[in-house]
């Protein structure tokens, strides 16, 4: 069997009077490294875009993290600038993408800014400024300090018993990074909580009823796969899923021809 592919929404960036899409090599290194799979970064490019086309060609999703926030009026909210930076070509691929995988039964891994895509696209709401509610903790990156000290494994979040992540990290305490302002408010209604913080922020969720592996992380497994436990056992267990979808498509394949 060769390499499987999985999906990898693009960011747009501007740089000067160049708008460049793409994805952060500390997604892709760990989907290659730990979890055995190639990644193909999908332009968020949504004039003409055929995510069916896509999710043809592929045999898992992973959305990415992304310091954009998905944009306010997707869920209902009426959009203020302080609710930036939004990346409205991203938005227009990954919910498509993700609303696709989960029907097809295409393992789909949705971390940070993609658990977030994840509530919205099945029809729930976000929470700006986690930070500023009287009963929430701040869940911002750490204002000082290189990249590892941002994506430092700092906070405790509990999975609960007879989850997903239970089976694959086990039920209760694991220490995750944190990296983000906004958070799931009103849950999607085919969404089971997974884990939450000690503020009762969900941290985790899958999908009810889904056909495959549907988990969505609001930590960041992908930056220390390599060397967390818990990060590589979620990392390696997407790739599981995504072999073992790769195997059933090339068993319709063969029985097709
Ligand atoms: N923008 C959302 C999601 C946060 C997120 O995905 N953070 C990733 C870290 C940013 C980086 O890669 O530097 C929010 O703020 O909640």
């Amino acid at each position: 069997m060769s390499t499987p592919i999985i999906a990898v929404p693009a960011d747009t960036k501007v740089m000067g009077e160049i708008t460049w899409h793409s994805a952060q090599q500390q997604y892709v290194g760990a989907a290659m490294d730990v979890a055995g799979v190639m990644s193909l970064i999908v332009p968020a490019y949504a004039q003409g875009a055929d995510i069916d086309a896509v999710l043809d060609r592929v045999e898992g999703v992973m959305i990415t993290g992304a310091a954009s926030n998905v944009f306010p009026q997707l869920y209902g909210k009426q959009a203020e600038e302080k609710d930036g930076p939004f990346d409205p070509g991203r938005d227009a691929i990954t919910l498509p993408l993700i609303r696709g995988a989960i029907s097809r039964g295409i393992p789909l891994l949705c971390i940070c800014r993609g658990i977030q895509e994840l509530n919205v696209a099945l029809g729930g709401t976000l929470i700006s400024e986690v930070h500023e509610l009287d009963d929430r903790h701040d869940h911002r990156e750490p204002e000082t300090g290189n990249r590892d000290e941002k994506f430092v494994i700092r906070q405790p979040v509990f999975i609960r018993e007879g989850t997903c992540l239970a089976d694959i990290l086990g039920a209760g305490e694991v220490a995750v990074n944190s990296l983000h302002r906004q958070a799931i408010g009103d849950l999607a209604p085919k969404l089971a909580v997974e884990a939450v913080a000690e503020d009762g922020t969900v941290e985790a969720v899958s999908v009810i009823g889904a056909t495959n592996f549907a988990v969505g992380v609001q930590w960041h497994p992908e930056y220390w796969a390599r060397t967390d436990s818990a990060s590589r056992k979620l990392f390696e267990a997407f790739g599981d899923a995504v072999r073992a979808f790769a195997r059933s498509k090339d068993g319709v394949n063969a029985a097709a021809q």
